[in-house]
């Protein structure tokens, strides 16, 4: 038989090769993933992975799952795998030893649809553009010079929620709409330069939105940047959109996009009337001329500017409220604690004046109340995602590049070897125990730790610990007739915040002269 001639000969060895190559390389990585070993877990259902199992309030069902499985173990929501963690020793190798490889977000359908395409600081994948956003937030509106000048807000707003509590005296009142109403007010004018909202018809301008509407998109926002989407973990099904939460974010999107373009175009008109001396007075301004610096390392888009707006709006206001309402629930709940903390503001403020932001260091029962409501309920249950970029070994466990990471702090907080009866609210557990909550202790992270710790997390306790203290100092509090304090449910409703699922409803008293709330 004739020998095939030279071409013929070539492809035949190319393809060989390409044959050879293609083996070793697809059935090496198989069996290199075969010989790695992961966490244990449940074993996962086809398609579906272990999506079953996330239940309706899912940082309750993976605390139940750790349990059985282990302080680190592995889920798989469609074909993704999902490391949960659970204990304090897991979550400092994944947010202090490795938090190098762990500092990334997955790119879920939430950050895309409701958060500018990735373009705010919480959705941004780890890199140069969330380094510059995160050094922009600490120099612009995190400092300690920042948040000190802006006290004055501050104060006006308390005293404006103690003065409509007052107007409410002996009325069973929903607090945390009082409460969302003043997070809102405080963080829009500290951030944007301005309420931009309107409560009553006869304060309405073209330039704001009724406060109702900003509440609800805030609300929605939260619900949906914490809800499990079919479509992120098995995306060929994504396009039906199952649950309809695609739809929800596109519909939010819209809504978020008005309002910024309001307030992007107001702030632009003012710098523009005063073109030659202008100065600027808050985070827009600061954002706007960043976005025309040709020099900066990562240039800021339209969704950039609009997306670093929206982090402080939405990280500040809802977190806040919804710890405070849990701690007003507690106090509710034994009414010996109000009793303790009433004495306390009794003995160091007096009658005569209203909690100001430096007293709190004298406050010790109030920071131990704080602190027990931040442990028993984190509003980031989970905290935000995080995703590793680098293969990893944690607990002597492979975990590849590409994994989701939950970090269940609800859970850590419950963790029996540090928390004698974790399940009682108990502030005085504090006491001589110098444990606080700036992301060094791992057993207590309401504010994560590490490189995506909330930056937040200053501005966000004075807003907890001096409001909640003008609550317990200015008013009498009473539950609706008939509810006992035994009765006080606290039902979680989950989500990127974790909320009460009923809204606590109270009647208050002044306690302190009419003059103060005027
Ligand atoms: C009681 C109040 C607050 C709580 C409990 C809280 C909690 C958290 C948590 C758990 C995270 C996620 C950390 C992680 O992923 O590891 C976070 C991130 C964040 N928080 Fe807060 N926060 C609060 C207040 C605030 C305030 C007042 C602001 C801004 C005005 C803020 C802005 C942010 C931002 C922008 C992020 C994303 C950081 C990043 O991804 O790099 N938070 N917060």
């Amino acid at each position: 038989m004739e020998a095939p001639s030279w071409p013929v000969q070539a492809l035949t060895w190319l393809a060989l090769i390409a044959l050879f190559h293609y083996l070793s390389t697809t059935l090496g990585r198989r069996l290199h993933r075969h010989k790695q070993k992961h966490p244990p877990g449940p074993k996962p259902w086809p398609i579906i992975g272990n999506l079953n199992l996330v239940g309706t309030v899912p940082h309750q069902s993976f605390h139940y799952l750790s349990q059985k499985y282990g302080e680190i173990m592995q889920l798989k929501f469609g074909s993704f795998p999902i490391v949960v963690v659970s204990s304090p020793e897991m979550a400092k190798e994944i947010l202090q030893t490795h938090d190098h490889s762990f500092a990334s977000r997955p790119a879920l359908a939430a950050g895309k649809y409701t958060s500018y395409n990735y373009s705010n600081m919480a959705w941004a994948p780890y890199g140069p553009y969330w380094r510059q956003a995160r050094r922009i937030y600490l120099n612009e509106l995190f400092s300690l010079k920042r948040i000190d000048s802006y006290e004055y807000i501050r104060k006006e707003e308390r005293h404006a929620l103690m003065s409509r509590l007052y107007a409410l005296s002996g009325k069973e009142t929903v607090i945390r709409e009082q409460l969302v109403r003043f997070t809102l007010a405080n963080i829009t004018r500290m951030a944007l330069g301005g309420k931009y909202f309107y409560v009553s018809e006869s304060d309405q301008s073209f330039s704001r939105l009724k406060l109702e509407e900003l509440k609800e998109m805030t609300e929605e926002w939260f619900l949906l940047n914490g809800v499990f989407n079919i479509g992120d973990w098995i995306p060929w099904l994504s396009f039906l959109d199952l649950q309809g939460y695609v739809k929800r974010m596109k519909a939010l999107r819209k809504k978020f996009n008005r309002f910024h373009d309001i307030v992007i175009a107001d702030h632009k008109a003012k710098r523009e009337a005063d073109k030659d001396n202008f100065v600027p007075k808050d985070m827009v301004d600061v954002v706007l001329q960043l976005a025309d610096d040709p020099n900066l390392e990562v240039k800021i888009n339209s969704d950039g500017v609009k997306g670093l707006i929206q982090d402080p709006i939405l990280g500040g206001t809802h977190t806040s409220a919804m710890t405070v309402e849990w701690a007003i629930s507690e106090l509710l709940k034994q009414p010996q604690l109000l009793q303790k903390a009433t004495e306390e503001l009794e003995r160091v403020i007096g009658r005569d004046r209203w909690v100001q932001e430096d007293d709190i260091p004298n406050l010790p029962y109030i920071g131990a109340i704080v602190k027990e409501t931040l442990r028993v309920h984190p509003v980031g249950t989970f905290l935000a995602p995080h995703l590793s970029t680098e293969d990893c070994k944690i607990a002597g466990f492979d975990i590849p590049r590409g994994t989701n990471v939950i970090v269940n702090i609800w859970s850590i907080g419950r963790d029996p070897r540090y928390w004698e009866a974790p399940e009682e609210f108990q502030p005085e557990r504090f006491f001589g125990k110098n444990i606080d909550v700036t992301g060094h202790h791992f057993e207590l992270l309401p504010f994560g730790s590490g490189r995506r710790m909330c930056p937040g997390y200053g501005l966000g306790l004075i807003l907890v610990q001096s409001t909640l203290a003008n609550l317990v100092h200015g008013f009498k509090w009473a539950l609706p007739d008939n509810v006992k304090p035994g009765d006080v449910d606290m039902e979680e409703e989950y989500g990127l915040t974790t909320h009460r699922k009923n809204p606590i409803v109270a009647a208050v008293e002044p306690r302190l002269s009419a003059h103060l709330y005027i």
